[in-house]
């Protein structure tokens, strides 16, 4: 069987005197979207930095496209094809919808084609395409974060929890813009607490508690199964639609 795109196995990540991830073994195979679900605190975020290189894993191996990339450096990381958009989304706000793109191609202008379809999967950034960033709403906000971490090709996008606190009507956006991006045969590796948005985007699941991860499958067989998901998600999971 061929290697996925992402291995990661043992992986333990120390913040300081602080423990946090205790031997993470998971993998995200080529083409799919990889839900990353869990309670509040559970080591999702830290597993997406520790992937990034922003915090260094203190043991265990991640591997990227047949790679070792265990020690290197965020910058290294980006460049073999990894792009990642943190909670906090990281645009500029006095800069315009079209400089933050701009500014997010390094290796040269967008090609057209390539931003038709991304404003097609966001079009209210074509809307406020001259607009500076600052004054688009938090929906609006989070989708520039995503076209900016698409303005390039990517082998993979680590997406962290881009639905939360959008209204239901940006969440169904959220999720037209993900299935689109699915189509496109984009690798994902998602985190995400709005449960609905999970089981209608996720081929596969990983579950991780306390710094470990406690379950990984199918994610129809956790959809379809409510006990599990009680006794893995509890009742903290927003399943609003
Ligand atoms: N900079 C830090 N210093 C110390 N502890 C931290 C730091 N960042 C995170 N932690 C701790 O690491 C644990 C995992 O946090 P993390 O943010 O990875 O969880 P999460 O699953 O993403 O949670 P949430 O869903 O609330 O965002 C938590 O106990 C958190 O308090």
């Amino acid at each position: 069987m061929a290697e996925p795109l992402l291995h990661l196995s043992g992986v333990h990540t120390h913040i300081g005197p602080y423990h946090i991830l205790h031997g993470v073994d998971f993998a995200a195979p080529a083409g799919q979207l990889t839900m990353l679900l869990g309670r509040n605190g559970a080591g999702k975020t830290t597993t997406l930095r520790t992937i990034m290189g922003l915090w260094q894993a203190s043991s265990g191996t991640i591997r990227f496209d047949g790679n070792d990339i265990t020690k290197n450096g965020t910058p290294d990381i980006a460049c073999a094809g990894i792009g990642y958009v943190p909670e906090s989304m990281g645009i500029f706000a006095g800069l315009t919808v079209r400089e933050n793109i701009v500014l997010a191609a390094r290796s040269g202008p967008v090609d057209s084609a390539r931003l038709d379809w991304m404003l097609g999967l966001f079009p209210a950034l074509r809307r406020f395409w001259n607009l500076p960033a600052g004054n688009l709403s938090g929906g609006q906000k989070q989708m520039l974060a995503i076209a900016r971490a698409i303005a390039e090709p990517r082998r993979l996008l680590l997406i962290d929890e881009p639905t939360k606190g959008l209204a239901p009507v940006m969440v169904r956006s959220m999720i037209e813009a993900f299935k689109a991006l699915k189509e496109a045969g984009e690798t994902i590796l998602l985190v995400e607490q709005n449960f609905h948005a999970a089981s209608v985007l996720g081929d596969t699941v990983i579950v991780m508690d306390d710094g470990r991860v406690v379950h990984s499958g199918i994610m129809s067989e956790l959809v379809a199964d409510k006990n599990l998901q009680r006794r893995l998600l509890g009742l903290s999971l927003d399943t609003h639609q």
